[in-house]
Formats: structure tokens, sequence, C-alpha cells
């Protein structure tokens, strides 16, 4: 365990703190102080009062006794208060890390926060805190370990006036300066085995979980399955239950045996330390003995050098196993300080996006080309397209053709590989990026909504107008069932967080659409709008979807062929280029991919 990065780690997790609590160094400071001097404080008033009754000194034992009760009452009362205060901290402290967890990963761009070391990150430092208890277990390990630390300081200067009381001529062995030193430096030996030890033992127990971290995430995710009601249906119906019962028991027998391994050489460790600081007692209890028979020290002494030897024992094991936890924890919140203080690549752009009321919002793609972070193979080759103001676009193709890619560009979710996407001219990444967003209305295939109250998953975080809300409801066809609700637009959506309503997989995609609306951005993007639809509800929506849409521009993806029928331009993804593009007659006409998937899905429609 080396003590510079004790030191650092020390520093680190103070550092972090301080930035919401100014006081916490002070607070652990005075804290450890106080708790730390308690015992020894006691140790001597008993000796002296011990002292003062053998000498038949009552008055002054009276006199004693008071003062040891003021300073034990002050000293007490002063340690209650940090250490509860430290208690609020603890949990103020997890709550502030799981807000800037949450703050850090919504203003990091969306490619980066996708990435596996971000995602490994987060949940690394999740389940060291599943193992340890996380930032607040570990303010107070630190607590504690400055508390032992200065028990520590304490007792090892009462061990050394226990060895300087040879002054009064004594001139054997035992009490000569050299007796001292020597036993100075068994003491040192000793405490570096026992560290290293402690330190073998401790990253013994990291490399441990380190391995685990697999069957950790596995077993949360087997618990999140088990204990989710959505997932419920098919776990019943597909009989999975076997399945994931199996995989539970596999993952404990893996930890199991690891954590045997672990513990027969963590309890081997833990021996020999026992065995040592015994020892170191056991031998400075004989030379309190050695000087007590010698008379160099009074019977009141020997109780408070036993007391001190007592409490350098206590105090040592006890430290080493707060530093080995300290340690321990340390490695995983070092994973968090590192996602935590990683520059944020930010969205760069700082151009306003010009605020006009004629929806003149024109896109064109440039030569643009792309592959997912992290793998190699090309999804978008070469496109080159101009989404012309106020037209209806559907992009259509195979599964994995690259459509939602294209919308995901479009969105600056990613940054193309190669190419370059304009806004009215302007590359796109210049923009501000919330600016940006405002543009877009979009409803993605997999949409998610929140589990909150209808209104907030409508207006998404903006101004909640009911009003609007109820009309964009109505658009999609969904008001009379909201209307239905008692609570109506404030009823709570799923039963995740208490109490609420389970929308079917059409409605919920119908409020998905509201959603969009309601936003009223001039650029509408519909990713398999009405997949989940009832064929009149998809009619409707389609009937009215002119009207809603009121001129915006507007891409649909759809593997409905039918419904492309009155874009204004169809565009055909193949394997990551642009197949064929043009109107429904036009690509009729040529005969190619389109007509073939168009008459492919006709065919079911004619008898
Ligand atoms: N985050 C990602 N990381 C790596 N590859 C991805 C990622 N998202 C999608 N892909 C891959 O990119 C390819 C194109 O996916 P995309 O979702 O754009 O297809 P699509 O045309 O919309 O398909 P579908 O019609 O099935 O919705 C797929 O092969 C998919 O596996």
């Amino acid at each position: 365990m080396k003590f510079r990065k004790l030191w650092h780690d020390f520093g680190n997790l103070i550092s972090l703190i301080r930035r919401d609590h100014k006081n916490i160094l002070w607070i652990i400071g005075i804290g450890a102080l106080a708790g730390a001097a308690q015992p020894f404080v006691q140790l001597v008033f008993y000796s002296k009062i011990l002292d003062l009754i053998l000498g038949g000194l009552y008055y002054e034992c009276i006199k004693f006794i008071i003062i040891l009760l003021c300073t034990t009452l002050v000293l007490n009362l002063i340690a209650q208060a940090c250490k509860q205060s430290i208690v609020v901290l603890r949990e103020a402290c997890n709550d502030t890390i799981y807000l800037r967890t949450a703050d850090k990963a919504f203003t990091m761009e969306y490619e980066e926060f996708e990435k596996t070391e971000t995602m490994d990150a987060i949940r690394r430092t999740k389940s060291g805190e599943n193992g340890s208890g996380g930032i607040g277990s570990q303010i107070q390990s630190a607590y504690s370990v400055t508390e032992q630390f200065v028990s520590i300081l304490f007792s090892i200067a009462f061990v050394i006036t226990l060895f300087l009381q040879f002054r009064n001529g004594s001139e054997n062995f035992m009490s000569a300066y050299g007796s001292f030193f020597l036993i100075l430096m068994g003491f040192t030996l000793a405490s570096v085995i026992c560290m290293k030890l402690a330190s073998r033992s401790y990253k013994n127990y990291y490399e441990v979980e380190k391995k685990n971290e697999h069957n950790n995430s596995l077993s949360m995710y087997l618990i999140a399955l088990a204990t989710n009601y959505q997932y419920g249906k098919d776990i019943r119906l597909y009989s999975m239950q076997d399945l994931l019962v199996k995989q539970f028991r596999i993952m404990l027998k893996k930890i199991n045996i690891l954590f045997i391994k672990w513990g027969v050489t963590d309890g081997l460790y833990t021996g020999i330390i026992v065995l040592i600081t015994q020892l170191g007692t056991g031998l400075v209890y004989i030379v309190i003995g050695i000087k007590a028979i010698e008379g160099v020290i009074s019977v009141g002494d020997v109780l408070m050098y036993a007391g001190a030897v007592l409490q350098l024992n206590s105090c040592i094991r006890i430290g080493i196993t707060e530093v080995s936890q300290f340690s321990y924890r340390s490695e995983y919140l070092n994973t968090y300080y590192e996602f935590i203080n990683k520059p944020s690549i930010h969205y760069t752009g700082t151009l306003p996006i010009e605020k006009r009321n004629d929806t003149e919002y024109e896109f064109t793609f440039e030569h643009v080309s792309f592959q997912y972070p992290g793998t190699n193979n090309l999804i978008l080759k070469d496109i080159n397209l101009k989404f012309k103001i106020g037209a209806k676009f559907a992009v259509v193709g195979r599964n994995g053709a690259g459509k939602t890619t294209l919308i995901k560009l479009l969105c600056r979710l990613y940054e193309p590989t190669e190419g370059r996407i304009l806004l009215n001219g302007i590359d796109i990444k210049y923009y501000d990026f919330t600016d940006y967003t405002k543009i877009f209305s979009v409803v993605f295939q997999d949409f998610k909504l929140l589990s909150m109250p209808i209104e907030d998953n409508v207006a998404s975080g903006g101004e909640v107008q009911e009003g609007c809300i109820w009309k964009a409801l109505e658009q999609v066809g969904l008001r009379t069932r909201i209307d239905r609700i008692p609570q109506g637009l404030k009823a709570r959506l799923y039963k995740n967080n208490g109490e609420g309503i389970d929308l079917s997989g059409g409605e919920a995609q119908k409020l998905a659409i509201a959603r969009a609306l309601y936003k009223d951005g001039p650029f509408v993007i519909l990713d398999e709008p009405t997949a989940a639809l009832d064929p009149i509800s998809e009619a409707e929506i389609y009937e009215h979807f002119n009207d809603m849409i009121q001129g915006k521009t507007a891409i649909y993806i759809s593997h409905r062929m039918s419904s492309c029928k009155f874009c204004d331009d169809i565009i055909v993804l193949d394997n990551g280029r642009i197949a064929e593009q043009g109107n429904h007659s036009k690509l009729l006409r040529e005969n190619g991919i389109y007509a073939s998937l168009y008459h492919k899905q006709a065919q079911y429609y004619t008898s």
C-alpha cells in the first residue's frame, strides 16, 4: 500500500467533495482529533486519579474527576457533531454524485456516451458502489482512517514517553536508549510487514472483484429482468424462468469459487497481522512490567501505558482494515473520477440557428460516408442528397440498409466519417447543438416514453400548455383515451414509479407522435411512425398528416410502401448507398428495388 497513492486518493476525494461541501476537511480534521484524543485524555486522567487516590489526595482527585468529565463531554460533543455531519454528508454526497454522473452523461456527445469505454466507466462506478458503498462510504472511511491515524500518533507518543522514563538514573538494558531504538525498529518492521500483507490482501480482493465485474453486471441484469413487470409476459410465455435461474446459479457458483480462494489467503494474512500486533503488544507490556518493578513508573502510569498499548493495537488493526477498504474503493472511484473529469467532447458549434417563419431550412448531404465508432464497415457510403424545404421525403430500403443511421447523422447524434452535411450552406457542426436540435421533431423507431405524467411526456421539459397538448393528442387520435383517465394529463405512465397507466404499443406510438407535433419543429422525421398502429389509425394519421405538419419538411422512414405514394421524393437505400431516387411513379417505371418492394407488399393486398 503506497502511502503516496493513499495520500493522492485522499486528496482526490476531498477536492471532489469540497466543490459542494467546503468544510469537509475541517469536519474530518477536528472530528478525528477529538475522537482520537478522547481515550488518551481519559487514560492520562485515570492514571492521575489512581495515583492521587493511592496517595490519599481525595480533594485533588475530585478536581481531576470534574476536569475529566468536562473534557470528555466537550470532546465527545465535538466528535459526535462531526460524525453526524459526516453521516448527513454521506447521503448528500451520494446524491450529488448521482446528479453529477447524470449531468455528465447528459452533456456528453451521444457518440461519446454510447462508446463501450463510457458505458464501462459508468458500470464500474456502479459495481464499485454495490460492492463497497460508493462515495458515501468512502467519506466515512476517510474520516475513520484519519481518526485511526491520529490515534496511532497519540499511541506512539505514549509509547515513546514510556521508553523515555529512564532519566532517573536507571542504567539496565531495557531502560537504555538502545532498547528504545531497538523496539522502535522492531515496531517499524512489524508495521511494514502488516501494511504489505494488508496491501496484498486488498489487491487480491480488488482482483477478485475485477474478475467478478461481469458476474456482478449479469446478476444485476438478471435481477432487473425478474423484477421488471415489462419483461414478465415474455418470461412466462416462453417459460424462461428456468433459463434465468440456471444462469443465476452458474454465476453464483463462479462468484463462490473466486471468493473462497480469496478467503483462504485473506484469512492467512489476517492471522499473521494479528500475531504480529499481539507480539508487539506483549513486548511493550513486558517493558511496562519491568519499569513498574524497577519503580520507574507509578501504578497509575501502568494503567495509562497499558491502555495506550491496547489502543495502539486496536488502532493498527482497524486502521489497516479501513485503509484497505479505502484503497479498494479508490480503485473504483478512480474510474469515476476519470469519467467525471474527462473533458466532455462537446458539440463544438456556436452559430445560432436563424429563426425563420418560412421554415426555410434546407439540408444537403455532400459525399457523406459513415462507420460507427469501434467498427470497421461503412454503413453509409458517399451519400449525396438535398432535402428541399417543404417537401415530403420517404427513405426506404431493406433492414439494416442504413435508414435510421442517415437520420442520426442529420440530427447530429453522430458526425460523418467523411463528407459533410450542410444547413442552408453551412456545415451543421458549426451550429450551436441545442439550437440545432430545436429544428427537429423526431419520432424514432425505438422511441422512449418516460414513467412520468402524460403532460410532461408530451411537453418533454418545455412549458406545459394544456390546450396545445390536448390539440396534439386530438391530432393523433388519443384525446378520448386520455380523457377517460381520471387524472387526465397528470396520469403517470407505467408502474415503475408507483401507480401509473399502461398504454398499448399503438397508443404509445401515438403519444410519441403527439410529443413531436407539440414540439412543432420545422423539420419532421418519423421513423416507422405507424408500425404499431391499426389500419384505421394509420389511415387517419396519413390523411391528417399534411394538416398536422402544415408545409414543414418531412422525412418518413417506412416499410409500408403504400405510405410513400404521397411523398415528393423517395430515397431508396441499399447497402449504404442511394440506389434509386424519385417519386412513386418514376420509381415504379424504373422497375428496380422500390418497384420490387412495392409489388411484393401489394401482392398480399390483392386477392
Ligand atoms: N450504435 C451502433 N453501433 C454499431 N453498429 C450499429 C449501431 N447502430 C446500428 N448499427 C448497424 O448499422 C446498420 C444500419 O442500421 P440502421 O438502424 O441504420 O438500419 P435501418 O435501415 O434503419 O434498418 P431497419 O429497417 O431494420 O430499421 C445495421 O447493420 C446495424 O447493425
